[in-house]
């Protein structure tokens, strides 16, 4: 937490922890298992939503862009020596989440560019490209563009601007064989979104899986040895909104047996689910915190093309699981969830004939990520966190949730000074916070981290107070429409955690100007780690490194700041603010008597939920850098 002693100003340059200090970590912090190669394998990421500096602020996923970078080159080449296929793979989610994808107008300009340079074999398009016009045109002319045909649209379109005819964003399917001979047949299919711009169509996947082109390609004259089914799209069915299911029961309907691989995403979550003896179903987190890997094995001349090493590859473990206990499919399957870490990517990376991990194309990314942190001013300092502050390991209303905090600084910073007189709630979705905030100094970055959304405050003047102060608790009990329509329900949410680390980890980092030699100091204090603690289908040693749990408590949907009352008075009435993406939830709530005729802007369009926290920190005395608990050495 250096840069917090000293007076609002700039951390540039200081990176994360590039290399853990040999004998620092005890053996139970780190990987302990080598992965399962076979002779078809996946590394995969999901709702990276602009990461790619990894986290900072927590070593245990402090690998950047240009690690990973390293890492899927060295996979592809140990792939290669050992006579098998990797396919690399990502299901959308790219921006709205950091500094590095969410400074720039659009978002994505820069971190598009460092995202490009993983050697990407698939990869499809997730909610938050399609959720403003500007950015669903960056999806179309950028995205789609530079990957071509490995870019998979399957049910999204766009209008086109010179024809103005719908077309597909992407390629709706990808026909290819592996360099080792397994014809594939990729789809890439996003969940039944109902958010997107109107310049954007979602198809439904029911009415998808009904299209010419669909049925063509399940009839496709060629063989096809496996389908690949990629999608924004939770892992697994039932409550979860996942549309994987119905595509699932299309491709069975023409193909009884033919392997059937899932990667999704969407969730937030680490999963991996069985759907038949031939057929599973892989989900990779989030937020560059975990890197997912499957494997399978079972592929043989009389079931595929395929040409490589029969039954796997020799030296390293391979897949045996069978998706289903005693089933005669011939495919054995293994999954893991690797830590975003460089301890974990060295650990995997078979450095031991070379000795060093890095390679010139990753050096290259990470150099290029610290210069474009430089130029977006991402390390300037706005104040300084006296103690951490999170979404969901804490009961909400805590005090050290991050929402009593956030409301005051919704009440603190949402004012319109002509009315500043008149009381006022300020409501916003749980939705849109997306990470907690860690003790010391408040960045820039940390301010996107925290609330990435550019969501303008609307409100309705005048409300009456009895409807007025009614209207919080409506909105938490119906719940929230785009989260009914995202599927994200709280059953599904319990694994999916936050990690505090900063509680346990106290890592320096020092300015260093030569990344192939930081100057890092780190102290270890235990040797499990909190983290993902992940039960799935194959049960619970899918976790690459063993953590210990954190707490999760349940959240409501909306919360808000309250300000203006005067104490011992009651209100007549009341000015509603409320961020334009819950427009609809609460026009449904305040019913007839109101419309989108009654709402405007409160400040201006300019003023989003971006800027309330930074604002309200670079006012606060409890954030003052130099504030007791906050001179952190
Ligand atoms: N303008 C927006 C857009 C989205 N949200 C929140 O994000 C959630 C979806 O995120 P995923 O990464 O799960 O796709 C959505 O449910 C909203 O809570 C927002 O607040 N403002
Ligand atoms: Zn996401
Ligand atoms: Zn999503």
């Amino acid at each position: 937490c250096s840069g917090c002693s000293g007076s609002v100003g700039h951390v540039e340059h200081v990176r994360h922890v590039k290399r853990m200090q040999p004998g620092a970590i005890n053996a139970t912090t780190g990987p302990t298992r080598a992965l399962e190669w076979g002779q078809l394998n996946f590394l995969h990421t999901t709702d990276t939503h602009g990461w790619l500096e990894g986290h900072l602020k927590e070593a245990n996923y402090g690998a950047d862009w240009g690690d990973f970078v390293t890492l899927s080159t060295r996979f592809k080449h140990q792939a290669g020596n050992m006579g098998v296929d990797l396919l690399v793979v990502d299901t959308g989610d790219l921006h709205d989440g950091a500094g590095l994808s969410d400074a720039t107008t659009p978002d994505g300009e820069i971190s598009l560019k460092v995202f490009d340079q993983v050697e990407y074999d698939l990869l499809t398009i997730g909610n938050h490209e399609l959720y403003l016009a500007d950015i669903a045109y960056q999806a179309l002319n950028e995205i789609s563009t530079y990957w071509g045909d490995k870019y998979l649209t399957s049910n999204v379109q766009i209008l086109d601007q010179q024809s103005v005819e719908w077309q597909y964003i992407g390629k709706t399917q990808r026909y290819f064989t592996t360099q080792h001979g397994l014809r594939v047949m990729a789809f890439g299919v996003l969940f039944d979104f109902t958010g997107n711009t109107n310049i954007t169509k979602v198809i439904p996947a029911k009415t998808m899986v009904t299209q010419q082109w669909f049925l063509d390609a399940l009839n496709c004259p060629e063989p096809v040895d496996i389908f690949v089914v990629l999608g924004h799209n939770p892992a697994r069915g039932g409550n979860t909104g996942s549309t994987f299911p119905t595509v699932f029961d299309a491709i069975r309907a023409v193909h009884p047996d033919t392997p059937i691989q899932f990667l999704g995403g969407h969730s937030h979550i680490r999963d991996f689910a069985v759907f038949d003896p031939s057929s599973t179903s892989l989900e990779s987190g989030r937020y560059c915190e975990t890197l997912g890997w499957l494997s399978m094995s079972g592929f043989d001349a009389t079931n595929s093309g395929f040409a490589g090493i029969t039954p796997g590859p020799a030296g390293v473990p391979n897949p045996t699981r069978k998706a289903i206990q005693n089933a005669t499919s011939p495919f054995v399957y293994s999954r893991r969830y690797l830590d975003w870490n460089r301890r974990t990517f060295e650990y995997h990376a078979a450095t031991w004939y070379d000795q060093s991990f890095d390679y010139n194309n990753g050096l290259a990314a990470t150099a290029e990520i610290t210069r474009y942190r430089q130029q977006l001013n991402l390390s300037d300092v706005y104040g300084c966190v006296p103690q951490d502050y999170c979404i969901s390991c804490t009961p909400f209303n805590s005090s050290s949730s991050i929402f009593p905090l956030l409301s005051e600084a919704l009440a603190g910073t949402v004012v319109n000074e002509s009315r500043k007189d008149i009381p006022r709630y300020i409501i916003t979705n749980t939705g849109s916070v997306r990470f907690d905030m860690y003790k010391g100094p408040f960045t820039y970055d940390d301010q996107f981290i925290v609330s990435p959304f550019r969501d303008i405050f609307l409100y309705i003047p005048e409300v009456p107070y009895a409807l007025a102060s009614s209207l919080l608790g409506s909105l938490n009990n119906a719940g929230a429409s785009q989260k009914r329509n995202l599927g994200v329900m709280s059953a599904e949410r319990d694994i999916c955690v936050d990690p505090p680390l900063g509680h346990f980890l106290e890592v320096r980092r020092e300015e260093h100007h030569h990344h192939m030699s930081p100057r890092i100091t780190r102290r270890q204090v235990v040797d499990i780690l909190p983290g993902y603690t992940t039960s799935d289908d194959f049960g619970r040693d899918g976790d690459d490194t063993a953590h210990s749990e954190i707490p999760y408590y349940e959240i409501p949907d909306f919360f808000q700041g309250e300000a203006g009352f005067s104490e011992g008075s009651q209100a007549d009435v009341v000015d509603v603010i409320f961020v334009d993406f819950i427009e609809s939830d609460v026009l449904a709530i305040l019913g007839s008597n109101y419309s989108s005729d009654d709402v405007s802007y409160y400040i201006n369009s300019d003023f989003t939920t971006q800027d309330y926290l930074p604002l309200y920190i670079a006012n606060s005395e409890a954030f003052q850098i130099g504030m007791p608990n906050c001179t952190v050495a």
